[in-house]
């Protein structure tokens, strides 16, 4: 949504203040805080165990112990409300392997939007889902018989059929050939774009970073960063996301050494 001079900013997709997660005995993340703005694809990137999967599933409401402050489409995360409002991909497809493509999509379509007179505008969504995944052709495959790649698009063609305002999406191009990468990241733009949707897109793949308007760097359970890929390229002097990436991890370890070794 675009602002004249004189509105008040949109409020952030999700607000963070403070939050921390504890799961099991560790504690996963540590006092973030961060804003995901509204309409714009945000990155959440760092390697793997450093909590990406554990932020969002706080951030749709799925994770227990979340401490501080987590706001979500200006309400509490986990609200009832927010439930039609966010679109979730995990990292395991969740589609039914007995089912077509078609027939899992008009499953759930039919949670979202039952009814015998809403047929015709839930027949209209689900094409329009599997047009956008770019399924069309394996509309009536069984998603059995689908590569992995397919599957996880029918997953994603699931969470595109309430038209999210959030989607968040647990490293959606994993497994990817470069085609389907750059595909993919094609149509999280469109979808910001055309409906105004903020997308949540986690990944390890640093070079999906420059694909994003905004990035959460994050390290073992703590945010590195919280900036646009040319910020963070600038300030850290870098000519790639990557590079930055890594100055900013070196930094972090040199401004820990000493304390550590006040601690000894
Ligand atoms: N059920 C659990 N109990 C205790 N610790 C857990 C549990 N699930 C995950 N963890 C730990 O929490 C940390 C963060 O895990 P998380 O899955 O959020 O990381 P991630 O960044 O998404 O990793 P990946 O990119 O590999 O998916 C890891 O160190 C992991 O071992």
């Amino acid at each position: 949504m675009m602002n004249s001079a004189s509105d008040p900013p949109d409020p952030p997709a999700v607000r963070a203040q403070d939050l921390s997660v504890v799961r099991g005995p560790r504690t996963v993340l540590r006092s973030l805080d961060f804003t995901v703005p509204p309409g714009q694809i945000t990155g959440l990137l760092g390697p793997s165990g450093c909590g990406k999967s554990t932020l969002m599933r706080a951030i749709v409401g799925t994770q227990a112990k979340v401490m501080g402050t987590l706001e979500v489409l200006g309400l509490p995360a986990g609200a009832a409300p927010l439930r039609s409002r966010i679109g979730y991909v995990t990292q395991a497809p969740s589609v039914y392997d007995d089912l077509t493509v078609r027939q899992n999509l008009d499953y759930f379509a039919a949670i979202l939007d039952p009814g015998r007179a809403a047929a015709e505008r839930r027949r209209a969504t689900v094409t329009r889902a599997i047009t956008d995944v770019d399924l069309t052709s394996h509309a009536d495959a069984l998603a059995g018989n689908l590569s992995g790649g397919q599957r996880s698009r029918v997953s994603l063609a699931v969470a595109l059929l309430g038209t999210p305002e959030l989607l968040v999406l647990d490293e959606p191009t994993v497994g990817l050939d470069p085609v389907l990468r750059r595909d993919l990241w094609t149509l999280f733009h469109t979808i910001a774009a055309d409906r105004g949707a903020t997308l949540l897109v986690s990944s390890h793949v640093m070079d999906e970073a420059e694909r994003c308007h905004r990035l959460l760097l994050m390290r073992e359970g703590r945010l590195l960063a919280d900036d646009t890929p040319d910020a963070l390229r600038t300030r850290t002097g870098a000519e790639t996301v990557e590079a930055a990436f890594l100055h900013l991890v070196d930094e972090a370890a040199a401004a820990s050494a000493p304390e550590k070794e006040r601690a000894r």
